[in-house]
């Protein structure tokens, strides 16, 4: 029998709904609470605002059994009061320096104290962080927290809470797998209490034992790392910066393959076999984007100016990205060679496959560079179309991948979703220039098969 916890999340957001939908799934009562009104009131009819595959179900299933709920910031006191355990999963953007703004994540700290103070409590209230904040944020937390209890009136009794970080390693598009089979689980505090707590909350995932109707991968039992604070914290910035620096090391490896007629496919292939290495996150192309690296990678690299540290790795692990992006346009003047004028079709704007996310997305940088340089960008995804549209004034969005090809100089395929790796060849063909130019920034597609359908095909490093 699970125990059951009243869990309080703040934050409805990417991470928070999914912790929420997930906690609720395995047996907990849940109340997400955002200040975005507007958000809470699609969550409470029913409509997840994000496109993440499942997430709608679950969180409708969870609502229904009466185990998820949903409110404003007016709720906020009432699900603190009422809660075992309160989520922050609030966003910690870039600052302007590069570090992590952690306002949002002082705001709700020190309404949590303003409601500690108000109610005594019989057992400690755990805080637990989920947003990825540098090292010294938990320490952080629980200083705004006492501040918030003094600046209520009440008596600032540290005994009142314990603050946990338990970093959150979902993928967007595959957050619900990640969250409910995940790789590991890291916890960090420096109370045992808190720890234990934690630990018997996440049981049923643990121990792979709650109900899903998710095809699942089973794992015997899920590790559970658990350490200080400030490990707990660094993990988490290791851990995107790493992944992030494995993507710009074979992007690298996919520039030399170039040079010396190498084909990075088969590179990735015969390395990653060697178990020490691994044969993920080595795909070359545009590289990486998205809501975390890019704000990650920069924190880590702000945190080590703080200590006057140079991060010669980290520095150029941003500078290779940046410079995929670059290669696009290069590969696209070498064949057309002035861009002036020449019709570009952008195929898949997302930041990556199964999310509308267009956050550091590849896609508009390259959009804009093309923009710029006279050409006419007409761009395509299978949903994130629309909001593209409102941040690419340059990009005229169409939501037919023929539509974007017809009459194109030029294809480049961004974001390898489905619907672009099933392309049919011939039909793009017909429809583009002749010869058109198909640069392929995942190196997602068939050369020989983009050939024999007589287009020009440029990959990365093949
Ligand atoms: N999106 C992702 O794939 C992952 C994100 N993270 C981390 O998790 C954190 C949250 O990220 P996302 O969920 O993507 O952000 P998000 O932007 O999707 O959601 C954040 C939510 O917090 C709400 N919020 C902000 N301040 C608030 C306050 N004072 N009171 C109540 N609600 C408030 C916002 O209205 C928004 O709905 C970040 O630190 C991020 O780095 C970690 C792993 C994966
Ligand atoms: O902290 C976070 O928010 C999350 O950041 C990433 O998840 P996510 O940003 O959703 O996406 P990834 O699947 O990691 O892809 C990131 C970027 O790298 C690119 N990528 C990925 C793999 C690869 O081989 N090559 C490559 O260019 C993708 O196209 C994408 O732009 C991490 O994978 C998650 O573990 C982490 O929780």
């Amino acid at each position: 029998m699970v125990e059951e916890f009243k869990v309080g999340v703040i934050g409805a957001g990417y991470v928070g709904l999914v912790t929420g939908a997930c906690l609720a799934q395995i047996g907990h009562r849940v109340t997400c609470v955002d200040r975005d009104e507007d958000r809470v009131a699609q969550l409470s009819a029913g409509r997840v605002p994000i496109y993440e595959p499942g997430l709608e179900e679950m969180v409708v299933r969870n609502a229904r059994r009466g185990t998820l709920f949903f409110t404003g910031p007016g709720g906020l006191r009432e699900v603190v009061r009422a809660a075992d355990v309160v989520f922050i999963a609030v966003d910690t953007p870039q600052g302007e320096d590069g570090s992590a703004d952690l306002s949002n994540v002082a705001a709700v700290a020190k309404s949590i104290g303003s409601v500690l103070a108000a109610a005594p409590r019989e057992k400690p209230l755990l805080i637990v962080n989920k947003s990825t904040v540098p090292v010294g944020s938990g320490d952080y937390v629980s200083m705004l927290v006492c501040d918030g209890i003094d600046e209520a009136g009440g008596a600032g009794e540290p005994a009142e809470f314990r603050v946990v970080s338990n970093p959150e390693f979902l993928r967007e598009g595959n957050a619900l797998y990640d969250s409910l089979f995940p790789d590991r689980i890291v916890l960090g505090a420096d109370s045992r209490e808190a720890l234990e707590a934690m630990r018997s909350l996440y049981d049923p995932i643990i121990a792979q034992s709650f109900p899903t109707d998710l095809d699942p991968r089973p794992k015997v039992s899920v590790p559970l790392v658990v350490t200080d604070l400030a490990s707990a914290e660094m993990i988490k910035y290791a851990a995107n910066a790493f992944l992030a620096t494995k993507i710009s090391f074979i992007n690298e490896v996919s520039n030399l393959c170039e040079l010396v007629g190498a084909d990075v496919a088969n590179v990735a292939a015969g390395i990653g076999l060697d178990e020490r290495i691994g044969p993920r996150f080595l795909g070359a192309g545009v590289g990486w984007g998205g809501s975390c690296f890019p704000k990650d990678v920069a924190a880590l690299r702000s945190v080590a100016r703080e200590y006057d540290y140079e991060p010669v790795l980290l520095d150029a692990t941003v500078a290779v990205n940046e410079r995929q992006r670059r290669r696009v346009i290069s590969k696209l003047q070498h064949d057309l060679h002035t861009l002036k004028g020449k019709r570009i079709a952008l195929l898949g704007l997302a930041f990556k496959p199964n999310t509308d996310d267009l956050r550091e997305a590849p896609s508009l940088r390259i959009a804009g560079e093309l923009d710029s340089l006279g050409a006419r960008v007409v761009g395509y995804d299978p949903v994130a179309g629309k909001a593209a549209a409102r941040l690419s004034p340059g990009l005229r969005v169409v939501f037919d991948p023929y539509e974007a090809l017809a009459g194109a100089h030029a294809a480049v395929v961004v974001t390898e979703w489905e619907e672009v790796r099933n392309l049919d060849l011939e039909r793009a063909a017909s429809l583009m220039d002749d010869p058109g130019l198909l640069v392929d920034g995942r190196n997602t597609l068939d050369p020989d098969a983009v050939r024999a359908a007589g287009l020009l095909y440029r990959g990365f490093g093949r």
